[in-house]
């Protein structure tokens, strides 16, 4: 069957962030969010005034496969709003790719050289959807929006469950009490994924957060900057 979705940009970049910052990566940015959060950074992926083009899921496909990463970001918006569109343009590269495996199954050196590997997508969502599928090649970057965000009340706490050792929960914190919602909700539920904390582009100092992990001892909390805000301007789209 014929899918559309609603794309807002498909780009090549290095990841800014994450268990894979610094490689290169295809983002997938796609349409529209379910929540509107004080600090976001791409405004500009929903709500009436948005670009966005409708594409076919094999356009798409055509796209991400041209652009030659097989690491793959789905990020918006909220990318599982558009969740069977998503599932299909995974099970689409995931079927391409394996095809061409085939073709090329005498020549086995090659299959695993770096302009062969499988796809591997990374979905990037923002805490108040508990996804309805998994794949092999699939992991999610869950986000959890701390009270500065002002979509605290949105956060759906089964992410914390349904999170495995494959996937990411990152607390993006602007404020000391973001640090401390981080800390109790941390404290009541327990979950595989690991945990990330980032500070909110140009609102509280990198080595306040730091401090405060050593005031209370967290030791599985891993702390990142974005760095693609350091290398472009941190309003710049398509990088
Ligand atoms: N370079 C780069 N890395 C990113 N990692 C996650 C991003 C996102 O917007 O979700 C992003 C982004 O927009 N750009
Ligand atoms: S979830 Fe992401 S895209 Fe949606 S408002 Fe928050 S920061 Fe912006
Ligand atoms: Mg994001």
């Amino acid at each position: 069957m014929l899918r559309f979705m609603n794309v807002i940009e498909i780009f090549s970049s290095i990841d800014g962030e994450g268990s894979r910052q610094g490689f290169l990566t295809t983002f997938l940015r796609l349409y529209d969010c379910n929540i509107r959060c004080s600090y976001c950074d791409t405004k500009y992926s929903y709500g009436p005034d948005s670009v966005y083009k409708e594409m076919f899921v094999q356009e798409v496909a055509d796209t991400i496969e041209s652009l030659g990463n097989h690491r793959i970001t789905i990020t918006g918006g909220e990318p599982l709003l558009q969740e069977r569109e998503v599932i299909a343009l995974i099970d689409e590269l995931t079927r391409r790719s394996e095809s061409s495996e085939s073709c090329v199954s005498e020549r086995e050196d090659e299959i695993y050289s770096h302009d062969t590997m499988p796809y591997d997508f990374n979905i990037e969502t923002n805490g108040t959807i508990v996804p309805s599928f998994q794949r092999d090649n699939v992991w999610f970057t869950y986000d959890y929006k701390t009270p500065s965000s002002l979509a605290e009340k949105s956060m759906n706490l089964d992410i914390f469950k349904a999170a495995t050792e494959r996937d990411l929960i990152k607390f993006v914190v602007g404020t000391p009490e973001d640090l401390d919602c981080m800390r109790h909700i941390l404290a009541a539920h327990m979950t595989e994924a690991h945990i990330y904390v980032s500070p909110v582009w140009g609102q509280i100092e990198a080595t306040s957060i730091i401090e405060y992990m050593k005031a209370h001892n967290l030791q599985n909390v891993r702390f990142q900057l974005q760095i693609h805000k350091f290398i472009w301007d941190p309003d710049a789209k398509g990088v």
